[in-house]
């Protein structure tokens, strides 16, 4: 697992964005062989989000042969819903790029029937092949997508009831806790590990105990980001405040790695 040590979460978002960019750039997508992103909601995120628009407004970057997944949904709300994350997507993202609105695909939180909802949802993912790089971010408790601590580290996309903890983290963007769903649908941790790349965002002091469990911990469905240690191909952004649970040396360790690659960040 890479870990990139960075200083603050702008640095986060733009390291990650120009990171997304090359990649992108470097598969030359077309219309028969698309670039497919898996996309998170959630602050972290948010200056990756304003970085890729600034890069997509200079001209630098094109989303036209891009298809996303996003990770996750809440289950019973109202898909324009100002806190759904479909409507969160749009704000945030989607509605400053020129991503095709065909090749956006999210969870339906409103479906008849979740469970086959989820099974479209994986069919769909299968039949691009793979998600050749997912974004990520954490939850206070160590969760990644909405997998909630002991979720299966080979589940699929599912139906999850939330955790009281999380809701009480999610309750920031609405009126009260009453108002946070408790149900979502989101990919498996076994979806994500099937991703050619991973890519997680870890910023702020209060996600220091989850990257210290995902990086010094041992694999734990407890702590469900400590599935990354499986992947072949994974990775952690993160800023100094969420580091404070990590020992120096590991901190030290990663940084002098990286050197080259965080120096003119
Ligand atoms: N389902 C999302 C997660 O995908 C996200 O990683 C987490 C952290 O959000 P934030 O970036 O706002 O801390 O929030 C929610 O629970």
């Amino acid at each position: 697992m890479r870990l990139i040590p960075l200083t603050d979460k702008t640095q986060v978002g733009r390291w990650s964005a120009l990171y997304i960019a090359q990649r992108i750039k470097s598969f030359n997508p077309s219309e028969d062989r698309p670039f497919v992103l898996g996309c998170p909601t959630g602050g972290t995120p948010l200056a990756t989000y304003q970085h890729l628009i600034e890069l997509h407004q200079q001209g630098q970057l094109s989303f036209e042969h891009v298809v996303t997944f996003n990770m996750d949904e809440y289950v019973g709300i109202a898909k324009d819903h100002p806190e759904s994350y479909h409507s969160f997507m749009h704000n945030n993202f989607f509605s400053h790029i020129d991503i095709k609105p065909e090749n956006i695909n999210l969870l339906d939180g409103n479906a008849p029937d979740l469970e086959a909802e989820c099974a479209r949802y994986e069919a769909k993912i299968k039949q691009y092949g793979k998600i050749n790089l997912f974004m990520g971010g954490v939850g206070v408790d160590g969760h990644i997508a909405f997998n909630e601590p002991a979720s299966s580290l080979a589940s699929r996309t599912r139906v999850k009831t939330l955790t009281e903890d999380t809701r009480m983290v999610n309750a920031r963007f609405f009126n009260n806790i009453e108002e946070v769903p408790k149900l979502a649908l989101t990919v498996g941790v076994g979806t994500l590990l099937d991703a050619e790349e991973i890519m997680i965002l870890v910023t702020g002091h209060n996600k220091a105990q989850a990257l210290e469990a995902a990086v010094e911990g041992s694999v734990n469905h407890l702590w469900t980001v400590s599935a990354l240690q499986l992947h072949p191909k994974a990775m952690i952004v993160c800023d100094e405040p969420s580091t404070m649970e990590l020992k120096v040396k590991t901190v030290r360790y990663f940084h002098e790695l990286e050197a080259e690659n965080i120096k003119n960040i």
